[in-house]
């Protein structure tokens, strides 16, 4: 039985449970509370599981230099690093607010910890059922820990990182998380937008092989539906993608997120991946008796065979016959057989023709 468990109140991941369908909303809001809301209200129509945001403490999550540093780039919303990110950055209130417009959408709501005062917050204070490490975090051992030890499920990316790195930070995270392990180890790789060749959609049956006691999941940031798609087809139970309104829009992750139409074909195709992958038991499907009927196919005489021959291969031959007679499995057990009456050439074989 495959690790399962309850990432959120009454969502329980992992096992046969559906795919978990994050929105990432992240920063592709702008700074605006409003376009915030619209989306996370258009992530519940599309059938996402969750919304999620990118929580920071700026002065936590980077020093003075990283703040100072110009940002040119044509993504920029301010003239320095830091000022760029504090246009993007809710406060807590801002926070508060979308969670409770989330919750009265229907739709979980959570964030990544950019920092451990970011997770002091969304732990502590907004009690988000669960916390993402983003993948610049995997390898922050202090961080993992303080994380961690906050007792919920947690969600571990592992963009920009080597395994050696992944089997670390898993075992800081078991080690200093209380109580049960609940833990969900997502195959990430931090380019945007991702191509194929860099997905390594693979390592997700190393990381189910490495990381038995964890739930396996996907962020990607490819474009289009079809990589995230395999993901789940692989195993992967929680899915992220960026959401946005416009890929044209102004931002770093516009491009390489989904619309809202893309994320409910994400989620519609899903659910039918899941439906389809079934069980590993191969037998025939009722709904194969038709053509089985019309196409499956017989022992038939290859020639005239009067009564009271003893059958040679020769005797034989397989087609669609109607009506159906002894399946071709067992053409072989048929030889050495005699017939009891005399078979016309390319009727089929009846049973009670047949005397051991
Ligand atoms: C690795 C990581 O944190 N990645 C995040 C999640 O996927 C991104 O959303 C970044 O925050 C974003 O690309 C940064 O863009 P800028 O630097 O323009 O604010
Ligand atoms: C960067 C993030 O995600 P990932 O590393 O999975 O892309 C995030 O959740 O903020």
């Amino acid at each position: 039985m495959s690790v399962e468990f309850e990432l959120a109140p009454g969502r329980m991941v992992g096992g046969d449970h559906p795919c978990f369908v994050v929105a990432e909303i992240g920063q592709n809001h702008q700074g605006d509370i409003n376009i915030a809301k619209e989306m996370i209200k258009k992530a519940k129509e599309a059938g996402a599981d969750a919304a999620k945001f990118q929580k920071s403490e700026l002065t936590r999550r980077f020093n003075r230099a990283a703040l100072a540093r110009p940002y040119t780039s044509p993504n920029a919303w301010g003239p320095t690093y830091g000022e760029h990110k504090q246009h993007l950055e809710f406060s807590h209130d801002q926070y508060r607010e979308l969670q409770a417009y989330a919750k009265q959408q229907g739709i979980y709501f959570f964030a990544s910890a950019m920092d451990e005062k970011a997770a002091d917050f969304l732990a502590d204070e907004l009690d988000v059922p669960f916390i993402k490490v983003a993948s610049a975090d995997a390898n922050n051992l202090p961080y993992l820990k303080h994380t961690a030890s906050k007792g919920k499920p947690m969600i571990l990316s592992s963009g920009m990182q080597s395994m050696g790195i992944m089997e670390r930070a898993v075992s800081t995270v078991t080690q200093n998380m209380p109580g049960d392990k609940r833990l969900v180890v997502m195959q990430c790789t931090s380019t945007y937008p991702l191509p194929p060749a860099d997905v390594h959609l693979t390592c997700i049956n190393l990381f189910k092989e490495k990381f038995p006691h964890a739930v396996i999941g996907y962020s990607g940031h490819e474009s289009g539906i079809s990589i995230s798609l395999a993901a789940v087809a692989l195993g992967a139970k929680v899915v992220e993608r960026h959401v946005t309104l416009d890929k044209s829009w102004k931002g770093s992750d516009h491009a390489a997120s989904l619309t809202f139409e893309e994320l409910k074909d994400l989620c519609d195709n899903i659910r039918i991946v899941e439906t389809a992958l079934g069980k590993p038991i191969k037998e025939p499907r009722p709904s194969e008796q038709g053509l089985f009927k019309k196409l499956g196919k017989s022992v038939v005489a290859a020639c005239a065979i009067p009564a009271g021959t003893k059958l040679t291969i020769d005797h034989l031959c397989v087609k669609a016959a109607e009506p159906f007679g002894i399946p071709p499995d067992q053409i072989y057990e048929l030889v050495g057989q005699t017939v009891t009456k005399a078979i016309e050439e390319d009727a089929t074989i009846p049973k009670e023709a047949l005397a051991a």
